[in-house]
């Protein structure tokens, strides 16, 4: 059991390194099992719990695979896959287990899924994924537990995205990237981690053209090689660390984390009055002023990431005035709302729209994360409140943020993180 302890009252100052990004180096670890010959070098890795249940789930699969915390490297081997089995107890534990499911159909002809997991946000379909697969030539049984997929070989076809699904544009051009013909998929995704997993592959071999606009081109090749790849820093770490310094009044230098990558965060953030200075590779990130409330509706890069959309909840408690927050992306990511009301706030949903009445002095207690992004605005919430808050399940928030107490006590904060017995 995983539980992070947060003590508030202390505003944030000095550097913090912003980490290698969950969401592109989780991609990346599929599209390394795309490659049959060499080793796969990946960089700037990201030490976060769904790294380690992806380097369990390639190795169910017969991969070798080597992480390196110190060197934060992952060296893998997918020369002799075995199975094409992803075992529920694995897959269960992270969304990005959907990641391996182009490289099993490539390399082994199908796919067992036994679970995917992922953050319990509401609805989380697949099937622009299956829908895609199928018109590229295979065949899917969805039972009732278990999906198999069996492709002897793909061709490709015109696919498209009802809405531009993440994981789902990922797929479908891995899937594509080996298929006999040219694939074009329309209502692709913009984000940048998209492009980043587009930049790997293209340098395994793979010809892709029109990433980040919505409109994308695969001309199928018939081998992808393993290659060395540094992964793009993440920024919705990027965007967490910014809030820190935001809630608690501070000022924090965020290296590597990039501002164009926040898209309308930025200007969201900057309208409650957080400054940004951008010096190169080195962001720096203040708030001396008190804060506004904001307006803020979820969508796709380069609008409001909805995974920020916890995070900047917990700021508009702090805030003076009603601050409005519309969720586009998923129909079940309010959970945070009744846990913050347990620290003093004031925040009523109503369907996927909240409106938080501030300014309302926040008090620690013991609160639950419900997810990856609500546990992470609970830490934030911690750092502004009278008191100790303690937060369960760390385990979610280890999902996607690595060495959090480390990197938060760098910065003056007073966060442990505690490991018992369950
Ligand atoms: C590992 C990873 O990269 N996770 C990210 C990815 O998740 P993920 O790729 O799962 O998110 P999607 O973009 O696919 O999903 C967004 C919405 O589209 C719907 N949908 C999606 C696919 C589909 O086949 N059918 C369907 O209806 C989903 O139910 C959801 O409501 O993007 C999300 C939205 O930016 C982020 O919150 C997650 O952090
Ligand atoms: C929703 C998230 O992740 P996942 O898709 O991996 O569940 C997240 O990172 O907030």
């Amino acid at each position: 059991m995983v539980r992070y302890r947060v003590r508030g009252g202390n505003a944030l100052r000095g550097t913090a390194f912003i980490q290698g990004a969950k969401n592109a180096v989780l991609p990346m670890i599929g599209a390394a099992l795309l490659a049959a010959r060499g080793r796969t070098v990946l960089r700037n890795v990201p030490i976060i719990e769904d790294v380690r249940r992806a380097v369990e789930l390639a190795e169910a699969v017969g991969a070798k695979v080597e992480l390196h915390e110190k060197e934060r490297t992952l060296v893998i081997d997918a020369s002799e896959l075995t199975s094409p089995v992803l075992p529920a107890q694995i897959a269960r534990r992270f969304r990005g287990s959907v990641l391996f499911v182009p490289a099993l159909l490539h390399r082994l002809g199908e796919a067992v899924i036994e679970g995917v997991g992922g953050c319990n946000l509401g609805s989380r379909n697949l099937d622009f994924h299956y829908l895609g697969y199928k018109r590229l030539g295979a065949v899917v049984n969805e039972g009732d537990a278990v999906i198999h997929v069996k492709a002897a070989g793909f061709t490709g076809a015109t696919l498209y995205l009802d809405t531009p699904s993440h994981t789902g544009t990922e797929n479908l051009i891995m899937a594509a990237s080996l298929a006999r013909g040219t694939t074009v998929i329309e209502n692709a995704a913009l984000e940048p981690e998209v492009l980043d997993v587009i930049d790997m592959l293209t340098r395994m071999g793979a010809k892709i053209s029109g990433g980040g606009t919505g409109f994308i081109t695969v001309e199928g090749v018939e081998e992808l090689h393993a290659v060395e790849h540094t992964v793009m820093p993440d920024r919705l770490d990027a965007g967490v660390f910014a809030m820190a310094a935001a809630i608690t009044g501070g000022e924090v230098n965020l290296v590597g984390a990039d501002l164009d990558h926040l898209g309308v965060v930025r200007y969201k953030l900057e309208q409650m009055g957080v400054e940004f200075a951008d010096h190169g590779a080195v962001l720096h990130v203040r708030r001396d002023r008190p804060l506004r409330p904001i307006n803020v509706i979820t969508d796709t890069y380069p609008g409001f990431a909805t995974d920020l959309q916890s995070p900047i909840m917990a700021i508009a408690c702090l805030a003076d005035g009603a601050s409005y927050i519309h969720e586009r992306i998923f129909d079940g990511r309010f959970a945070l709302a009744s846990e913050l009301n347990k620290m003093g706030a004031d925040i009523e949903v109503k369907e996927n729209s909240a409106v938080v009445r501030g300014a309302t002095p926040l008090r620690g207690t013991e609160v639950t994360a419900h997810d990856l992004r609500s546990g992470i605005a609970l830490v934030l919430a911690g750092l502004a409140a009278e008191g100790e808050t303690v937060i369960e399940s760390g385990y979610l928030i280890n999902r996607g943020h690595s060495y959090l107490a480390e990197r938060m006590q760098a910065l003056g904060a007073d966060v442990e993180q505690e490991i018992s017995a369950p």
